[in-house]
This record gives C-alpha cells, sequence and structure tokens, in this order.
C-alpha cells in the first residue's frame, strides 16, 4: 500500500475531530474524500500529509511510519494542496511553481534543465502557461489556485492530496483539473464537495462527525440513504442519455 492509516484520531479539547480512521490506498488508486462541513476532511488530509500530528493512531507512507521520516522524504513523496493555501506577495508565479522542486535539490543536486522542463509542463497543466513572469498577488483566487495545483504537480509526487481543489475554479478548470487528476499515476485523495464530481474517482470515503462512515466504489456509496442520512438533503439518480452515466439531481434539504 502507498498511503495508509491506522486508527487514526485527533482530539481538541475533549473532542474527537477525527475518530478511529483506518484507510489503505492502492498505488495510483484516486479516492474522492465527502462529507458535510466540520466533518474532518481537512484534519485528516493535514495527519495523512504529516503536518498534523495525530492524537492517535498512525500513518504509513510506502510502508515506512511517517511519524519517523524526515520532512524532506516525505516531501519528495507526498504533496499537499492546502484548501486556503497562501503565498509570500512578491513571489512570481513560475517562482512559486519552482518551489515544487525545493525536496529534490540539494548541495550536490543544484536546478537543471529537467527542474525547468517540469515546472514548464506543470504551468501547463494547469493552463497558466502565459502566466510565469506574473505577480502572484495580481492573480484572481481561482488563478492562484491553479498555481498551488501547479506547485504540488512540480513536486512530481507520488501520492497528492487536494482539499478542495475546484473550489474557486470555473467550471472548465474544475473539469480540466479533475480530468488531469484522473490521468496521472498518482495516487490521489481528493477532498470535494461536489457529489457528482466525487463519482469519477475509484472509491468515495465519507466522513460524517470525524468517524468514517462508509468507503467503497461509487456506486456503492452514493445511495437516497446516504444523501438523507449524512448531507440531509434528498437526491436522485438520474442517467445522462449522453454517456449513461449516474447523475444526482438534489431535491429540498431534510431539514
Ligand atoms: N485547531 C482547532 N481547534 C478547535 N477545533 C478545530 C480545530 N481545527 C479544526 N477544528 C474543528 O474540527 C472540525 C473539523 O474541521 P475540518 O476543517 O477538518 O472539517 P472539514 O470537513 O474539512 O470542513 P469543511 O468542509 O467546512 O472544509 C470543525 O468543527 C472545526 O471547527
Amino acid at each position: 500500500m502507498i498511503l495508509s492509516c491506522h486508527e487514526l484520531g485527533w482530539r481538541v479539547r475533549n473532542r474527537a475531530i477525527v475518530n478511529d480512521v483506518s484507510l489503505s490506498l492502492r498505488p495510483g488508486e484516486k479516492l474522492g474524500l465527502i462529507g458535510p462541513n466540520g466533518s474532518g476532511k481537512s484534519t485528516l488530509l493535514h495527519m495523512l500529509a504529516g503536518i498534523q500530528k495525530p492524537s492517535r493512531g498512525r500513518v504509513e507512507l510506502d510502508g515506512a511510519p511517517l511519524a519517523k521520516m524526515r520532512q524532506r522524504d516525505i516531501a519528495q513523496r507526498l504533496a499537499l494542496v492546502e484548501q486556503h493555501a497562501d503565498t509570500a506577495d512578491r513571489i512570481t508565479v513560475r517562482h512559486a511553481v519552482e518551489l515544487g522542486r525545493t525536496p529534490w535539490l540539494s548541495a550536490l543536486r543544484g536546478w537543471s534543465a529537467g527542474d525547468d522542463d517540469i515546472v514548464t509542463q506543470a504551468l501547463a497543466d494547469v493552463d497558466l502557461s502565459g502566466f510565469g513572469d506574473r505577480h502572484w498577488h495580481t492573480l484572481s483566487g481561482g488563478e492562484q489556485q491553479r498555481v498551488h495545483i501547479a506547485r504540488a504537480l512540480a513536486q512530481r509526487p507520488q501520492v497528492l492530496l487536494l482539499d478542495e481543489p475546484t473550489n474557486h475554479l470555473d467550471i472548465r478548470h474544475q473539469l480540466s483539473i479533475l480530468e488531469l487528476i484522473q490521468r496521472l499515476p498518482t495516487t490521489a485523495i481528493i477532498a470535494l464537495h461536489d457529489l457528482n464530481q466525487a463519482t469519477l474517482c475509484d472509491r468515495i470515503c465519507v466522513l460524517q462527525d470525524g468517524k468514517l462512515r462508509a468507503i467503497g466504489t461509487p456506486s456503492e456509496i452514493m445511495t437516497e440513504t446516504l444523501l438523507r442520512e449524512v448531507f440531509g438533503v434528498c437526491g436522485h439518480f438520474l442517467v445522462d442519455p449522453a454517456d449513461n452515466a449516474q447523475v444526482i439531481r438534489f431535491h429540498t434539504a431534510t431539514y
């Protein structure tokens, strides 16, 4: 297993924010992470990325305990795109993406033409090829979000953790970023609020009040009962005649 966690938990002021979560991801698998606001998705991703120390349980990356790994070794294997990421104001877009190469540089391994190519490719992947010289603070929210995704791509990680990567993006860029993630050989966990987008993943993990409520394929997980009991909405499943895909149509909230 490339990434796994065992009985993972985080408590603050006597409240269990994440409680007893165990997961294993196969190499290349895309796992959608869904759950209502406050269900613990970001906290779980932070623990899986090693930036939040668990109160209990453990995370393993490539078979090794994450807690014992050096930050640089983690960063060569895993990248996190945070929900509210920020970057120093005076930085250019290209420089922001170049920072993704940092874990691979050392006194013996300086910047190379290969690093330039990786950065150029990452900018193209998020449709920002012409933005390299722009200053970060002049970008729109969606453009900034795409820069953060490009930086994570430039890290060339085996595991990509994305916390609501589409929340600031227009529909075209939402779809192109999700399609890009699906195409990557990388293992990925993608926290999403759009339940229709989550059904594009290989499996879906549902968090409710910090606990793992269910995990399985989209057809196993997405039921009217789950929509009602976890998300408090009524939903019906329609079939798109274009490709026979199931689409959820939401109705009134149940409360
Ligand atoms: N440092 C903290 N101190 C106290 N409570 C916290 C702390 N961090 C998170 N929480 C609480 O933990 C719960 C889970 O937060 P988290 O951000 O993980 O949820 P989420 O599922 O990502 O939510 P959203 O969908 O709104 O982004 C929330 O109720 C939040 O208020």
